[in-house]
Formats: structure tokens, C-alpha cells, sequence
């Protein structure tokens, strides 16, 4: 079921999805404490160069998504005319400026990329800008009959439909019959994996039980992000505290995400959970508020314990402690140290911010070539408060490593961090 973009019911319109506050804090060209320190020269911000990881994705991914989002909506032909010119735009021109009639061009107005080539400029700025185009060319924010249409709601349809997903949930009912630190494992680790976009709820006791979902973890510090939460640990006056979690993908990775709040929630770890969405589509999978309801649908729609823990997220949601928010800046073309003020607070206020898949660690860590054995904690001094990324890798961003663990990776297979086949648990308390 379609659901139109929404944030409490209404329908979103540019002007909601991007107020100043989504940029003003995050001024291109302005303050950049990651630069003042000279980091451009030791951890050059990712542009498309020729050969890339980057370059594949602007060169390849994009054109091939505009194809298949054509195929999979039968958009009327002024649409199809404006996939083509940005289909042009993309592979032979340089970046132009949004239609001055597209609700909220004002708020792209200063950005300072436009006549350059999308190869030259910072790749998260030129992906971010793209699928702001791409909903652009397909009237997603204009008053209309398209307006709030999602263009990838096939794809994410689909996902979640697929019988995958009704053989993953099953197996939910066999986790009450694992000891309950093998139960925060099986959990923690099905959300990361989820990341590469399947479940990873196949549940089996004991450590060797989760075969190459552990041998591929290149860091876990899950331990230290489980004493963050450890209920038995003196709490501040109230007990515990809120998590914020922000999500990525719709369907086979935010399934396995909200099973994991339930489980932070009955378990005393967390008295609430933020969940983060985007105000709209983006990224193809990335989640949106209608996304997370056709979720909960699914939970509930489904048999056994998956149905049970879909109740209690309706409950949660209704009695305020399943929190859902869809701050703009979640689709700000920017990194994390450019969050305005208002969602500063929101993370410095949370026991810890959960940090979820590839795209958030990119802005989490500046999307800069670091070298990979800089420190986590290095990388995100400036964020506010205890913060954990769960990822799979599938670009070349990567920090935290031990120097040991980056020797064997690199005599390893070359692909190793765009493939997927591994990830990471990093936390900075
Ligand atoms: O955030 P996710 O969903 O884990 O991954 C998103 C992502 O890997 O896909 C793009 C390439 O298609 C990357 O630029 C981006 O980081």
C-alpha cells in the first residue's frame, strides 16, 4: 500500500522538510571545525574521482536508478521529460540550480556547487542533491496528484512483502529460549546485518551459531554500548533514558530495528526511543514515517511473537515511548557537524544515538578518506553525547581500526569495504 510522504498525517511539502533551520546551520563554505585543524590535507573529503568507489556511484548507480524508477511508476510524460533532462544533466553537464518554481528552491538557493561538474564537487553533497532533483523532476512537492508519491515505494513494497521476511519474523519466536545476553547479541546483531538488507533474525544459540555475521565484524563494541545501557548501572534521577535511533533503511533493515527498540524498551534499557526518519523520500530505502507504519503493519499482520512485539510498538508509539521524528536535517546534504541546534540537543540529551548503516556513518565521520586506523572517537569528537554506529561497509569511509585488523583486510579480497560482507560496531562514550 502507497502510503504519500507524511509526518503526522499531513503531507509533507518542501517548505516542512526544509526549513532554514535544515541549512542555516549548515551554510556550504561555512565553519568547518573538521577543517580548522587542517583534517582536508590528512583526511581529504570524498569527491568523484575517476576510478572511485564515488565516481561509480554518480557515473552508474544514479543513471541506472533513473531508468528504474521510470520503469516502475508509469509517470505521465511531462515526468519523463524531466527525467531525461536530469538523466542529461547528470552524465554530460554540470550541476544547475532547482526550477525556481519547485517548492523550497529558495533553500538551495546559495548552496556554491552550481556549473561545476557532479565529479568535482563533495559526493555527499552531489548524491544528497540528486535525489533532491529526482523527487524535483517527479513533482513529489508540488500541489498536485503526485505530490507526497513516494518513487520508490515499489522497491520498498516488495522488500517487505517477500515471504524472506515471514521466514525471518518466525524465527523471532525462538528467542525466548536463549539466555537474555544472547538474546541482546542476536538482536543487536540482526539490526546491523539488516543493514545489508536482510533480517538476520535466523536465530541459532550460541556464539557460532551466527557463522559469517561475526567473522565479518571488523570492530564490535557491542560490550561497551550494552554498558551504556546497563540498567544495573546508578542512572541519573530518573532511571533510564532516551535512546535515539537513527534509522536507515525501510523494510528488511528497519524490521530488525524496531524489534530492537521493543527489546530496549521491555528490557528497562531505554524509558524511550527517538527513532529518526527522513522527511522524505531518499537514498532509494531510507526510511520515512509511512515506511515505519507499514512496518508495524507487517509485524502485526504476521504470527507469533513477531505480531506480539507489533502491539507493543503501536502501544509505545501511542503512549509516547516509541518517539518519531523527521527532522530535516536528516536529509541535509551536509555532515553531522553541521546539525542545527535543535537536533544537537535532541542527541546530547540521549543516553546514546544509534547510528544506523553506511550513509549515516558517512556523515557521522565527515565522509572523509581517513585514514583507516584514525580513531573512532577522534572522528567524532564534535558530537554530542555517547554515540554508536552500526554498519555495514559499502564505501571506502572507514575509521577505528586496528592497525592488525586493516593489515589482513588489505591482503584480503581488495572489496572489502564497498562489498557489504562486513561491518562494524563502533561506539564512542
Ligand atoms: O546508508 P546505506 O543504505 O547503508 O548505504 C547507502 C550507500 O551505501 O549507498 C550509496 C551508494 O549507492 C552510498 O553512497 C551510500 O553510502
Amino acid at each position: 500500500m502507497k502510503r504519500p510522504s507524511q509526518d503526522n498525517g499531513r503531507a509533507l511539502t518542501d517548505a516542512d522538510a526544509e526549513t532554514p533551520s535544515a541549512h542555516a546551520a549548515s551554510v556550504p563554505g561555512g565553519p568547518r571545525t573538521a577543517d580548522t585543524d587542517g583534517s582536508q590535507d590528512r583526511a581529504p573529503v570524498v569527491v568523484g574521482t575517476p576510478g572511485s568507489f564515488a565516481r561509480g556511484v554518480l557515473d552508474e548507480r544514479h543513471t541506472a536508478l533513473i531508468e528504474r524508477v521510470r520503469r516502475a511508476t508509469p509517470y505521465p510524460p511531462a515526468h519523463q521529460r524531466a527525467l531525461d533532462a536530469l538523466l542529461d544533466e547528470i552524465t554530460k553537464g554540470s550541476i544547475e540550480p532547482l526550477d525556481d518554481a519547485e517548492p523550497g528552491a529558495d533553500r538551495w538557493r546559495d548552496e556554491p556547487y552550481y556549473g561545476q561538474r557532479w565529479a568535482d564537487v563533495p559526493f555527499l553533497w552531489a548524491e544528497s542533491f540528486f535525489y533532491r532533483k529526482l523527487l524535483a523532476a517527479l513533482g513529489h512537492f508540488t500541489p498536485g496528484p503526485w505530490l507526497g508519491i513516494d518513487p520508490f515505494a515499489p522497491f520498498k513494497n516488495a522488500e517487505l512483502a517477500g515471504s524472506k521476511v515471514d521466514d525471518e519474523l518466525s524465527a523471532l519466536d525462538r528467542l525466548p529460549a536463549l539466555p537474555p545476553h544472547e538474546q541482546d547479541r542476536t538482536l543487536l546483531l540482526s539490526s546491523l546485518w539488516g543493514n545489508r538488507a536482510d533480517l538476520g533474525f535466523q536465530l541459532s544459540a550460541g556464539e557460532g551459531g551466527l557463522g559469517d555475521r561475526v567473522q565479518g565484524l571488523v570492530v564490535d563494541d557491542s560490550d561497551a554500548l550494552w554498558e551504556i545501557l546497563a540498567t544495573e548501572k546508578p542512572r541519573g534521577p530518573g532511571g533510564p533514558g532516551k535512546v535515539c535511533l537513527v534509522a536507515d533503511n525501510a523494510g528488511p533493515e528497519l524490521l530488525p530495528d524496531l524489534v530492537l527498540a521493543d527489546h530496549l524498551l521491555a528490557t528497562g534499557r531505554a524509558a524511550s526511543v527517538a527513532l529518526h526518519l527522513k522527511p522524505y523520500p531518499y537514498y532509494v530505502s531510507d526510511a520515512t514515517t509511512a515506511d515505519t507504519l507499514a512496518c508495524l503493519d507487517r509485524l502485526t499482520g504476521a504470527s507469533g511473537r513477531a505480531a506480539a512485539v507489533g502491539e507493543r510498538l503501536r502501544d509505545a508509539v501511542g503512549d509516547g515511548r516509541l518517539i518519531l521524528r523527521s527532522h530535516p536535517f536528516s536529509c541535509a546534504p551536509h555532515p553531522y557537524d553541521r546539525m542545527p541546534a535543535d537536533l544537537r540537543e535532541d542527541f546530547a540529551s540521549a543516553t546514546v544515538t544509534v547510528m544506523k548503516g553506511d550513509l549515516n556513518y558517512r556523515r557521522l565521520v565527515g565522509d572523509r578518506h581517513w585514514p583507516a586506523t584514525t580513531p573512532f572517537a577522534e572522528a567524532t569528537a564534535y558530537f554530542p553525547g555517547p554515540v554508536a554506529a552500526l554498519r555495514t561497509l559499502k564505501c571506502d569511509v572507514v575509521t577505528g581500526l586496528a592497525p592488525g585488523t586493516l593489515a589482513e583486510l588489505d591482503a584480503g579480497a581488495e572489496s572489502w569495504r564497498t562489498s557489504g560482507t562486513h561491518a562494524l560496531i563502533q561506539v564512542r562514550s
